[in-house]
């Protein structure tokens, strides 16, 4: 709970509409929904966050939202839309990249957090153009194979592949580097973490900690690549029950015995650690086999033909390694812009600095998908020059 500046009780009382810049040099908009005006804008404190402040119509009161998710960095300025669950932030002045922001005041997520936490919450997410392919989930017994197999696709496909880099607590083996096989990291941080709502699954391992976190997955379908999760049964398992569409390969051993020479001929385990993992590979292989979590499961007898199987299923039999995928299109938006909105579409007035630059950007967020504690994906930009008499003219935010 807080004081407002009375500049900002009186802009607010007077009731501005959605949208509204506060022109008191804090660059600031409001949003009105129901009882309560979102105050978006740049810390005065100095920090380089955008903060949220709720003030409360009803109650004539301030308070500050509990945040979540990844924060926009300050801008110099920005204009904000209503749309259903979430407010769409056009930060000005930004790289192509950091322009498009949501913030979530109603979706799943949020509303499942102000039932966890009892308290208002919001969530940032940042809006990303363009779609990502579903993830593909592998798992199996330690030592079945699919860290191989899981190489073999990224080096005949490295354009098209890219791996969820794991967080583990568990030591780094030989040839293992962090950042690249792993994120190593400590109990007590990776804890933290998780509970911050940091990670889409985690699990206790063989005796330690292994996690796949938000951003694992995000910036490879940031990179336009479609993201591989090598995780145990556990994992797939909460990634199944989890908002996230994901196709789940399960390989299994062609027997305990070949399992068990393939653990130790890799040499990496202890002895009592081959045992822990052989124990646990039972239940693994009865859950994999049940189908109750599983699309596909590859038996990996031959390794070249299992791979040639993994790739049938993945609709790349015969296929040529593509050229490398084109750079996601760039608008970028000028500082001076109006914006009014029609359904699902945003039109984005650019005041021209030349007198040739198409001058009308749409914004099509009919499609948007995600959201926090990740990105916010399916936005679609168009450059047009002249639009239809309905679009322009309109300053209406609804
Ligand atoms: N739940 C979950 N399991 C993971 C994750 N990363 C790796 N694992 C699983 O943890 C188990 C042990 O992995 P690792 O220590 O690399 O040993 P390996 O499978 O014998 O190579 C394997 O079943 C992995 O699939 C993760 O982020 N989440
Ligand atoms: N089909 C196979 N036949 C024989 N050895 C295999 C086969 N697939 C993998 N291996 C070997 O088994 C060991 C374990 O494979 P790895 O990919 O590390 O398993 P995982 O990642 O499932 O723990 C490695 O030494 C690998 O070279």
């Amino acid at each position: 709970m807080g004081e407002a500046p009375a500049f900002l009780v009186d802009d607010l009382q007077n009731e501005p509409p959605n949208g509204f810049e506060l022109k008191n040099g804090t660059c600031k908009t409001t949003t009105t929904i129901g009882d309560k005006t979102y105050v978006i804008g740049g810390a005065d404190d100095g920090t380089l966050s955008i903060e949220v402040q709720i003030f409360d119509r009803n109650l004539g009161e301030w308070f500050h939202p509990t945040v979540h998710g990844t924060k926009p960095m300050s801008c110099k300025g920005h204009s904000a839309v209503l749309l259903k669950d979430r407010i769409l932030i056009l930060k000005k002045g930004s790289k192509p990249d950091d322009q498009i922001w949501f913030l979530e005041f109603d979706t799943q997520y949020v509303r499942q957090l102000q039932k966890n936490l009892g308290t208002e919450v919001v969530a940032w997410s940042k809006g990303v153009t363009g779609n990502a392919e579903k993830p593909i989930v592998i798992s199996g017994p330690s030592g079945v194979g699919k860290g191989t197999l899981i190489s073999m696709l990224m080096k005949e496909f490295p354009t098209m592949f890219g791996f969820s880099v794991s967080h583990t607590t568990r030591s780094p083996r030989n040839m293992e580097k962090d950042g690249v096989h792993y994120h190593f990291t400590e109990k007590c941080l990776m804890e933290k973490e998780i509970e911050d709502g940091k990670f889409l699954e985690f699990a206790s391992v063989h005796g330690n900690l292994y996690g796949t976190s938000v951003e694992a997955v995000e910036v490879v379908a940031d990179a336009g690549k479609r993201c591989i999760l090598d995780i145990d049964v556990q994992g797939a398992r909460s990634v199944r029950a989890s908002s996230l569409e994901a196709v789940f390969i399960f390989i299994c051993p062609p027997s305990m015995e070949d399992l068990e020479n393939r653990l130790r001929g890799r040499g990496t385990e202890t002895e009592e650690q081959v045992l822990k993992r052989l124990r646990n590979a039972e239940a693994e292989i009865k859950e994999g086999k049940s189908y109750k979590i599983f699309d596909f499961i590859l038996y990996n007898d031959n390794l070249e033909e299992c791979y040639e199987r993994l790739k049938k299923l993945l609709g790349l039999d015969g296929f040529v390694a593509a050229a490398p995928k084109s750079e996601p299109r760039e608008i970028i938006l000028p500082m001076d812009h109006s914006l009014s909105k029609k359904d699902d579409k945003i039109i984005i007035n650019c005041i021209p600095s030349d007198k040739d630059s198409k001058n009308l950007i749409m914004l099509d967020v009919s499609s948007l998908k995600g959201g926090a504690p990740g990105r916010t994906r399916g936005l679609d930009f168009q450059a047009i020059s002249s639009f239809s008499e309905s679009l322009t003219g309109t300053n209406q935010f609804s």
